[in-house]
């Protein structure tokens, strides 16, 4: 579950008068989610989504991950949009917490990922790459290939309990993906987290993205190999071809890639494995075994890196 943070009536009340919304109906804390506590709240104008930024987050970042927000809202991408308080700020706090409002979107995630739903992630991924082209403000990828040896250091050899020799596979793993990194690729802002429980569908069709909280300024072709990481393997282990060229048609249906793109894919494939393979890890030494989140398996990424090695192109 994700509610770390919990505030009483009295402080949201207080909360809640810097906005126009109207009083809390109703505020109930969400489940799902790992990185942040989110409540579902009802006032009269609407139902809204509280955040309490926790953790991983930092707070010298939330101006610019609610700038992007509402800057793709404005494009026509259907993700949260931060509700301004009366006076134009999106960021308070409350519990102790940086906090914010965004809209409440409607839809759920898909429970069987085919070919249908992989073409229009590919598709929204390409428009979501697009609207982001005028924002322009960098902010860099902390868990982009540069952080992942001091990843692997922070785990302390504790990997290989969960897989004998993990530690020297995944060292020997990030020195060939690094060594080989390609520069230059056509770059900008990606959100770099778009998995299956990120993407929202309603009557069949990809209503709406969430969870902009690893958004950062790398390569577009880098987000495309995240998303085929993360919606290609159906078992979590072996790469579904079919799933995978449906990703790439709706991401080219609105964005061809460049002949460097798809040359370097294999590669940037590699890289995402790795780096999910590496923040789960880390949250899996971290975490203590009786916290209240649900560790994610990193050795589900380590099987996807050994699939993408084993091809010799897409
Ligand atoms: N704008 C929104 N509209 C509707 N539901 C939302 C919205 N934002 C978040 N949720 C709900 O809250 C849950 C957790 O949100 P989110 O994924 O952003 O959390 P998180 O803590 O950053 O988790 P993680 O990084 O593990 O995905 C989502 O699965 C969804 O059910
Ligand atoms: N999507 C990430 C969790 C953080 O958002 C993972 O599955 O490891």
């Amino acid at each position: 579950m994700a509610v770390y943070t919990t505030f009483d009536d009295a402080a949201l009340a207080a909360f809640l008068t810097q906005y126009d919304i109207g009083a809390a109906l109703a505020c109930e804390g969400i489940a799902e989610g790992v990185e942040n506590s989110n409540y579902l709240l009802d006032t009269a104008s609407g139902r809204y989504i509280l955040t309490l930024y926790e953790r991983r987050v930092r707070e010298a970042d939330l101006p610019w991950f609610l700038g992007y927000m509402r800057h793709l809202a404005a494009r026509g991408v259907v993700c949260p949009t931060p509700v301004a308080m009366r006076d134009g700020t999106l960021l308070g706090r409350l519990g102790g917490r940086p906090a914010a409002l965004t809209t409440f979107l409607p839809g759920r995630p898909v429970t069987v990922i085919d070919a249908e739903s992989c073409h229009q992630l590919g598709a929204t991924l390409a428009r979501l790459h697009a609207a982001g082209g005028d924002f322009s403000p960098a902010r860099e990828n902390e868990f982009g290939h540069r952080a992942w040896g001091s990843l692997l250091d922070a785990c302390h050899g504790a990997g290989d309990a969960l897989q004998a020799g993990l530690t020297d596979r995944v060292s020997a793993a990030i020195a060939a993906v690094e060594a080989a990194w390609p520069r230059d690729l056509p770059a900008g802002q990606i959100h770099a987290d778009l998995f299956p429980d990120n993407a929202f569908f309603r009557d069949g069709r990809l209503s709406g993205v969430i969870d902009f909280y690893f958004a950062c300024t790398d390569a577009f072709a880098y987000d495309v190999a995240i998303c085929l990481n993360a919606w290609c393997f159906p078992d979590e282990a072996t790469l579904d071809p079919v799933l995978m060229r449906a990703v790439l048609a709706g991401y080219e249906s609105v964005r061809p890639l460049d002949a460097a793109e798809r040359g370097a894919m294999l590669l940037l494939c590699r890289g995402a494995a790795l780096r999910f393979l590496l923040t789960r890890l880390y949250d899996w030494v971290n975490t203590p075994p009786d916290a209240v989140v649900t560790r994610k398996d990193p050795l589900a990424y380590e099987r996807r890196l050994a699939a993408w090695e084993r091809r010799d192109g897409l």
